[in-house]
């Protein structure tokens, strides 16, 4: 999919789950807001009609992987048409946690070609301009679900949650993509992705 011209700048937190995902796409929203940029934060699955099922069905047992893939792109398009697009055409910072990177990796891990997933989903959703990958090890990311009160459910197994950092890292060598340890604290991993993002604003700016 071609990128819009005179649009915003669309940034992209990825990881396993656990490896802090939402804590540092809220407090770089802040930051970047505090910078005095408008930024739209969102999260995928998303709260409307599909995503609510895929949410369900990680308590209540996955959907068969052709219906998985299917309401994920389906939540990913009206996500894109509502909120992602609009955004980015008002010229404003969109940061999202999770995309299609995320199915790439969870249906990846399932057993279908992370490639043909990927393919399906660039037929209609743009490459974001900054792709942030966390990166833990599974045992850290389970302490650290379990350190926030949750058990872990049916997404999160650790056989899963190991071959999905592995397709996540196999992104690495994307010129989009940063790879982004995260066994610092909060404040440690804040600072290095506020200074990538910045550093990305710049260049755009040029
Ligand atoms: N760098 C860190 N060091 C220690 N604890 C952290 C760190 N980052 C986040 N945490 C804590 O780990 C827990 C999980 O963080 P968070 O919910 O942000 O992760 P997530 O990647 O969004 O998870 P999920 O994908 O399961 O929603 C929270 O209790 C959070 O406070
Ligand atoms: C976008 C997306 C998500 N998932 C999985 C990954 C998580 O285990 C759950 C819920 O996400 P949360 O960030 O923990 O709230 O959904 C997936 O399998 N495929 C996807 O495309």
């Amino acid at each position: 999919m071609q990128d819009s011209p005179n649009r915003g700048t669309f940034i992209v937190i990825e990881g396993i789950d656990g490896t802090g995902k939402s804590t540092q796409v809220r407090m770089l929203a802040e930051a970047l807001r505090a910078d005095g940029h408008e930024v739209v934060q969102s999260f995928e699955p998303t709260n409307g009609q599909y995503g609510k099922v895929l949410r369900e069905s990680a308590s209540t047992g996955r959907l068969s992987i052709d219906d998985e893939l299917d309401l994920f792109l389906k939540d990913r398009a009206e996500h894109l048409d509502q909120l992602i697009l609009p955004a980015l055409a008002e010229g404003k910072i969109v940061i999202l946690d999770r995309y299609y990177f995320s199915t790439m990796a969870y249906q990846g891990a399932r057993g279908l070609d992370p490639t043909m997933i990927r393919e399906k989903n660039e037929a209609f959703a743009p490459q974001p301009d900054l792709l942030l990958i966390l990166d833990l090890d599974v045992e850290s990311a389970h302490q650290r679900i379990g350190l926030r009160g949750d058990t872990t459910n049916d997404f999160e197994k650790a056989e899963n949650l190991r071959r999905c950092r592995d397709i996540f890292l196999s992104l690495k060598p994307e010129p989009f993509a940063r790879v982004v340890p995260s066994t610092g604290s909060i404040e440690e991993i804040h600072s290095q992705l506020l200074e990538l993002a910045r550093s990305q604003l710049k260049s755009a700016s040029k």
